[in-house]
């Protein structure tokens, strides 16, 4: 699986864990930045590209990380085709996708320690969309807004 990953400088420690960790799960890793530590990058210059990207299918899914993930959030779903949430629990990161079909998980690196981290991000990527016919039916009505 082909998992895209970027950060600012507020989760950049945080994105390098992750991009060890997913690259030891055995995931391809595609990182889209920052490539090193830059107290004064924007958020959007390095979210926008993954979310794109995954806009695109050209990873499978995303994971972004600033200080809050709140920003992140933000923006990511500002691009058609992306379902990007904010994580801070568990059941959140694996019930975003089974019944929200998340495609691009956010976290905070001033907020989410590493190892918690690690498995929201696991959960995330390995829950499936369940394609329940409500769960279905809530989400052609979000894809609707995007037609707009
Ligand atoms: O969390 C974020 C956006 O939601 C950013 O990482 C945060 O705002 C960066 O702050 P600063 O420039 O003061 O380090």
């Amino acid at each position: 699986m082909k998992i895209g990953i970027a950060a600012d400088h507020g989760g950049f420690e945080l994105k390098e864990t992750l991009h060890t960790f997913l690259t030891n799960l055995g995931y391809d890793v595609v990182d889209f930045g920052a490539y090193r530590l830059d107290t004064l990058d924007d958020y959007p210059d390095l979210i926008i590209p993954l979310a794109q990207a995954v806009a695109n299918q050209e990873v499978e899914r995303g994971v972004a990380v600033c200080g809050s993930g709140v920003g992140a959030a933000i923006v990511a779903n500002k691009i058609p085709g992306v379902r990007a949430a904010l994580i801070n629990d568990h059941f959140s990161a694996h019930q975003g996708v089974e019944d929200d079909d998340m495609n691009l998980i956010c976290l905070g690196g001033r907020i989410t320690g590493n190892r918690v981290a690690e498995e929201f991000v696991r959960a995330f990527l390995e829950a499936r969309f369940s394609g329940a016919e409500r769960h279905l039916r809530r989400l052609k009505k979000v894809i609707k807004l995007e037609s707009k």
